[in-house]
């Protein structure tokens, strides 16, 4: 329902006839309204299958559900690909003219994902674009406790206040008839690894001889599991569970067409929030201890643990030596410290920067992508050594996933703890990083690992919530 204290959708439309809309202008119509769970709005536009996304990040503080297209950005595989979304956004920032509070997070988001390697997608992934990003017709976004509602319309010469009105009223009366929804069962039949642990072996095996006969220094490596279930995934059940059970993660779904990428990631590539720049090095692994004094014992030896201490230094120096000339102050600690998933623990350092005035986030994407805690290092040895051994296809696993508004600022995480979802079939990615001691078995363990929590949440395993 509108807040009775904001302004009249009235008045906002009111100012429609004192705009120039000329040249297919977009408008943005932000209202404020009363609390809804995101989970309960997503689930109740199941009829707009494929045309939906789910964003929450790892700190709390901002949800966002959007449907419908309004604009897409798309961007193919060209060499500079960041520049040339900028591009594409630099397009349309002049052209969308917002009705209502901008507050962070409101008016026209775009949301959508890049592909881990410059390339088009193939086979499962055919249904993503490579570079591809989504202006929704109707955008929730809960920020700090309120909750907005901003619908956005194109508008041509047939367009007139009137059906800007019965548009914008009719997305807010979709929005007060959501219901809490009815969980469904799905059960997991059957799970195939399409890599045998043998050939995982040969693989760490021959990352391993490279590393220490080449300029290589460390590669992440990655396996996809299938999971087959008993009838179709229902996403509104997954999401429910991981925001649920993954704390400090941001929880992400696109659905394009019959399929969905849906993960629950703990990994910050970047935000951007005027000239503040936040970027998190994670890297180096351990499993949570069943006891308190197991799981300090277990925090304790990550971070006293050469192996892993090393997957961790190559990201926090690349990341720093990265973004540090695209900053005027950059604050980077000397040694990581524990970052705690439910069921797993990395080390983390976190990195935060001003950004010098003229540099925009996608000067930081482009420099960052991928980190050695995505791809290896060096960045281009470690590139080329995935491509020709990985046996998967990465789409968008462990690529940038995320957002930026028409001021550019944004916020993208990498796509790992995911799985892409197509009618009862998931396919789960996970990787780790290889080092020159890099030992298969305790590296196909961490793939595990990394693995259980999407499998758990895929698998149906709730916690009652029952609508
Ligand atoms: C590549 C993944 O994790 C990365 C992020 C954190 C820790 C990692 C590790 O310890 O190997 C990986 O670099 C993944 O989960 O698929
Ligand atoms: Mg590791």
């Amino acid at each position: 329902m509108i807040k009775t204290d904001r302004v009249s959708l009235e008045a906002q439309l009111n100012q429609l006839s004192f705009l120039n809309l000329e040249n297919d202008p977009y408008i943005a119509i932000i209202q404020e309204i009363d609390p809804v769970d995101p989970i309960d709005v997503y689930a109740h536009y199941n009829h707009k299958k494929g045309e939906r996304f789910y964003w929450s990040n790892a700190n709390g503080d901002t949800t966002f559900v959007g449907v419908g297209v309004c604009d897409e950005l798309a961007v193919h595989a060209t060499p500079q690909r960041f520049e040339a979304m900028q591009a594409e956004i630099d397009k349309r920032r002049q052209r969308i003219h917002v009705l209502g509070d901008e507050v962070d997070g409101t008016g026209p988001i775009y949301f959508g994902g890049f592909s881990f390697f410059n390339q088009p997608h193939k086979e499962e992934w055919q249904s993503f674009q490579e570079n591809y990003f989504v202006l929704p017709k109707q955008l929730l976004t809960v920020k700090d406790g309120r909750y907005f509602v901003t619908c956005h319309m194109k508008l041509d010469e047939e367009s007139t206040v009137a059906n800007i009105k019965t548009f914008v009223e009719q997305q807010l009366r979709e929005i007060d008839a959501v219901q809490p929804f009815r969980k469904q069962q799905s059960h997991r039949d059957a799970i195939r690894d399409p890599l045998t642990y043998v050939e995982w072996e040969q693989l760490i095996e021959s990352a391993v001889a490279q590393i220490q006969s080449s300029p290589l220094d460390k590669v992440v490596l990655a396996r996809e599991v299938e999971a087959i279930f008993d009838e179709r995934i229902a996403l509104e059940d997954v999401l429910h569970v991981l925001t649920d059970n993954q704390q400090h993660s941001y929880v992400f779904v696109m659905e394009q067409g019959e399929d969905a990428f849906i993960g629950a990631s703990p990994e910050r590539l970047v935000s951007v929030e005027q000239n503040i720049i936040y970027s998190a090095c994670l890297a180096g692994t351990t499993s949570r201890g069943e006891t308190l004094d197991e799981d300090d014992l277990k925090a304790w030896q990550l971070l006293h643990d050469e192996k892993n201490l090393e997957e961790h230094r190559y990201v926090v120096k690349m990341i720093e030596q990265a973004v540090q000339p695209l900053c005027d102050n950059l604050d980077v600690p000397d040694d990581p410290v524990i970052y705690p998933l439910t069921t797993i623990q990395h080390l983390y350092t976190p990195v935060k920067g001003e950004l010098t005035k003229g540099v925009s986030l996608f000067d930081v994407l482009s420099v960052l992508h991928p980190t050695p805690a995505l791809g290896g290092e060096p960045r281009q040895e470690a590139m080329a050594f995935i491509e020709s051994n990985e046996p998967i296809e990465r789409g968008w696993y462990a690529a940038p996933i995320g957002w930026f508004d028409r001021h550019l600022n944004g916020e993208f995480a990498v796509a790992i703890r995911s799985s892409l979802v197509s009618g009862q079939t998931a396919r789960l990615f996970a990787g780790c990083g290889i080092v020159a001691d890099s030992d298969a078995e305790a590296e196909y363990d961490e793939t595990n690992l990394k693995l259980t929590p999407m499998l758990d949440a895929l698998g149906g395993q709730q916690d009652g919530h029952d609508g």
